[in-house]
């Protein structure tokens, strides 16, 4: 069980959903100033993915907590990050393997999946951490996140 406490996000809706998971993957980083990272290696990561909105769905539910799981557990679990060659690539720094770039591409995958929900609630947070002393929030940047 995965007992952190987590930064809060600042939204305007009335329920709050929170998933805790981790998924074993390696990677590397290509940037010229990776020194050791550069080199394939792996990580037990810690996602906790925040989800908001006012809409209940038919089940009574903002979103299945297995749903969310499934999108991005089952995708990376015992993966190598960089084969993810759709979300990642190894010749662009925006799209390294880094903490923060995965962390921005759990929000695209979750904002993705959401926004074919008929209620379209928001993931207003990614909390990703990648070793015991470091971790990565990510927020969708304010304006037009909060629209609908
Ligand atoms: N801003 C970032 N810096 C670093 C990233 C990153 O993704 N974003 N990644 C790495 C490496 O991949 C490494 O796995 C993690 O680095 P680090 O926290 O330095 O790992 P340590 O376990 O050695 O940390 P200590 O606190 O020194 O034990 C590097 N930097
Ligand atoms: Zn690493």
């Amino acid at each position: 069980m995965i007992q952190q406490i987590y930064p809060s996000a600042v939204h305007p809706f009335q329920y709050e959903l929170n998933k805790d998971m981790q998924f074993a993957a390696a990677h590397y980083v290509p940037g010229p100033g990776a020194g050791q990272c550069g080199h394939m290696h792996g990580h037990t990561y810690f996602a906790n993915v925040t989800i908001a909105g006012n809409q209940l769905d038919e089940n009574g539910f903002l979103v299945n907590f297995a749903d969310v799981k499934k999108l991005i557990h089952d995708r990376f679990d015992h993966t190598v990050l960089n084969e993810h060659t759709a979300l990642f690539n190894d010749q662009d720094p925006r799209r390294y393997p880094t903490t923060e770039n995965v962390a921005r591409t759990l929000y695209e995958l979750v904002q993705d999946f959401l926004d074919q929900t008929p209620a379209r609630p928001r993931c207003v947070q990614i909390f990703l951490r990648e070793t015991p002393t470091s971790y990565i929030v990510f927020r969708p940047a304010a304006g037009g996140t909060y629209g609908s």
